[in-house]
């Protein structure tokens, strides 16, 4: 005879995993030339509070017990604050970004030398690549962006790099322009041969990519525009715990009803930038 009380509790199955990250404060933050549909040079920018929102970000990821290594930030590269874009690590190596654009290339030796005195084995590129940004690990499988900043040709290098088998999706949305700003994993850890569990935004893709994702991951979250166009894919997940922005309501409640966690953290100073929690955040595996 279950009582009212333990009839209504269902029992999360997630599990919250130790992530290690890297972010850089936005000390030096402003929005001085426009490289994606978001930034707006005209708009004013208030960097206090930019560091403000930033800090809340961090200090949750602490208080979740996660460890989060910090970059200095430089002078002149107001976009570094943008970690995901600084590298993509699988077991210790360390894959650097070569940017799209010159305004953010003198960053990639700044995010080189990092990793080279953290120990890292760390792999220059020849490809334009834009780090994590464009690559997430999905279980043993990479999925990589292209359309908009990495080229076609860092999917092969990424392969060459890792070792991985490289699933390539295409985006069409000058909006999303990076693959984390359309697909969030939520299952950072799993079992070999497990599927990890996404969510992504149908409508930021090709029809092919809809295709490969749809067949992929079955039991994907797909988020509706609304959520996509408030970056609610920009999202961190510790596999239980899901850092996602305040105005994504629908994908909240998706996230609820799968057992997951939602944190709402609000970084709008940062989204005149083009980025959003996940571009804050760069996952270190190994090392
Ligand atoms: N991982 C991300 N989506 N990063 C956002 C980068 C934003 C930056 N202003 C750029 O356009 O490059």
């Amino acid at each position: 005879m279950s009582t009212p009380e333990t009839a209504t509790i269902t029992a999360s199955t997630r599990t919250a995993h130790h992530r290690r990250y890297l972010m850089c404060r936005p000390d030096h933050f402003t929005v001085d030339y426009r490289i994606n549909p978001w930034m707006d040079p005209a708009a004013p920018t208030d960097t206090a509070k930019a560091i403000a929102q930033w800090q809340k970000l961090y200090d949750l990821y602490r208080e979740l017990g996660h460890d989060v290594e910090l970059i200095e930030p430089l002078p002149g590269y107001p976009d570094m604050v943008y970690t995901a874009n600084g590298g993509f690590t699988i077991d210790g190596r360390a894959y650097i970004p070569e940017f799209y654009y010159e305004q953010r290339r003198g960053e990639s030796p700044a995010f080189a030398e990092w990793f080279r005195s953290h120990g890292f084995d760390t792999v220059l590129p020849t490809e334009v690549n834009e780090g994590e940004g464009d690559f997430l690990l999905a279980g043993d499988v990479i999925l990589a962006g292209t359309g908009f900043r990495s080229a076609g040709d860092s999917h092969r290098e990424v392969h060459e790099v890792f070792g991985r088998e490289v699933v390539t999706l295409t985006l069409v949305d000058p909006r999303f322009y990076h693959l984390d700003t359309a697909l969030t994993i939520l299952d950072p850890v799993v079992a070999p041969g497990e599927r990890a569990g996404i969510a992504y935004l149908p409508n930021a893709f090709d029809e092919a990519s809809r295709k490969i994702l749809a067949e992929r991951f079955p039991d994907a979250i797909l988020v509706a525009d609304e959520d996509g166009a408030v970056f609610g894919l920009n999202s961190a997940s510790d596999g239980y715990n899901v850092i996602i922005p305040p105005r994504a309501t629908g994908f909240e409640k998706q996230l609820r009803e799968r057992g997951y966690n939602p944190i709402m953290v609000d970084l709008s100073e940062l989204l005149l930038g083009g980025g959003g929690i996940k571009c804050c955040t760069l996952e270190l595996r190994g090392a």
